[in-house]
């Protein structure tokens, strides 16, 4: 089964067209990133997809039911953790799970049943009666998916989740959420800007100025681009792009971090490059593609600037010359 589709989907700001005719496929039961840099639309299409804004024109279908004629049946088979937090900080983990759990019509005791099951699911059982002004921003987040999955969604929608987390809180929110896939078979649908973040998506999906560019998988995706990218600082880059055209039969291109090179076997090539080139290398990296250079490739533009964050796979220093 089809977890949401999305058709000719459209929404407009006045005249700003927020989302723009976006078709969307996501299966049942994956982890589905939803990403594009800020501004791309991605929480105007969660808003519709979760029935909290109407779409301008087009269809969605999120469990099976339309957004626009069957919101209700909609809203109950899914959850929702939204970017900024909702949670009351003057009451404990228990009691937000409680309080939102008889919201949704539980009775008391099934509300308190309920509220356990899902302390004890994201491991914040000796918490339960903690404040939550005292939890740190990964607990927090933690709790809000616990929040999320009152009433058992088949979809469980999270509009930035890691957003302000540090490194290691974010691998611990999305080891809770494969768990929840793995074991639960509910359909994960986030949306970030880190596109790096989406790395381990079962599918993903780009979207920029409200439209899609590209969906697949994450190997699919870096697959249009085919090859490593190699960065070398040589002590005259000019000179280095002509001999790297003569002896290489490469094209190098020139970047603020240095010439830029395409080619199937990086790691190969940085040896030859070294001791062949007649031109002194300062330093070279190679990296496998990431999702920042499969925005690149459909869009002409960076996510990020800086491509500083690559592996340095050898540094050289003056010696090489
Ligand atoms: N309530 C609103 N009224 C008018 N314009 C809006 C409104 N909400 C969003 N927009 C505009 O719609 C476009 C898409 O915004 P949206 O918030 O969906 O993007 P986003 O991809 O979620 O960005 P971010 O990563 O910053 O959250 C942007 O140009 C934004 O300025």
């Amino acid at each position: 089964m089809t977890a949401i589709r999305t058709e000719g989907l459209y929404a407009f700001y006045g005249s700003n067209p927020a989302v723009n005719g976006l078709d969307l496929a996501v299966p049942d039961g994956v982890t589905f990133g939803f990403l594009g840099p800020n501004g791309a639309g991605k929480t105007t299409t969660i808003s519709m997809l979760t029935t909290l804004l109407k779409p301008t024109a087009g269809r969605a279908e999120v469990a099976g039911f339309d957004v626009a004629t069957r919101p209700d049946e909609v809203r109950r088979r899914i959850g929702i953790v939204f970017q900024e937090s909702t949670l009351d900080v003057d009451l404990t983990a228990a009691e937000n799970l409680r309080f939102q759990a008889e919201l949704r019509g539980l009775g008391r005791r099934a509300a308190r049943r309920a509220a356990g099951e899902l302390l004890d699911l994201m491991e914040l059982s000796d918490r339960g009666r903690v404040k939550v002004r005292q939890f740190s921003a990964g607990l927090r987040r933690r709790l809000e998916v616990a929040r999320g999955l009152l009433g058992t969604p088949r979809v469980l929608f999270l509009d930035e989740p890691t957003t302000g987390l540090d490194v290691q809180t974010r691998a611990a929110v999305w080891e809770h959420l494969e768990v929840l896939r793995r074991e639960r078979g509910i359909t994960v649908f986030f949306t970030t800007h880190q596109l790096e973040e989406a790395e381990h998506c079962d599918r993903i999906a780009i979207i920029d100025h409200g439209e899609l560019i590209t969906q697949g998988t994450p190997a699919e995706l870096k697959s249009v681009i085919g090859s490593d990218l190699v960065v070398l600082r040589t002590e005259d880059d000019a000179r280095a792009a002509g001999a790297i055209t003569d002896r290489f039969g490469l094209a190098a291109e020139p970047t603020p971090d240095g010439l830029l090179l395409r080619v199937a076997d990086g790691a190969a090539l940085v040896p030859r490059l070294c001791t062949e080139l007649g031109v002194g290398v300062r330093a070279v990296s190679v990296a496998p593609p990431t999702l920042d250079d499969v925005f690149l490739h459909h869009t002409g533009t960076a996510v990020r600037e800086s491509t500083a964050d690559r592996k340095m796979l050898s540094s050289l220093g003056e010696g090489l010359r």
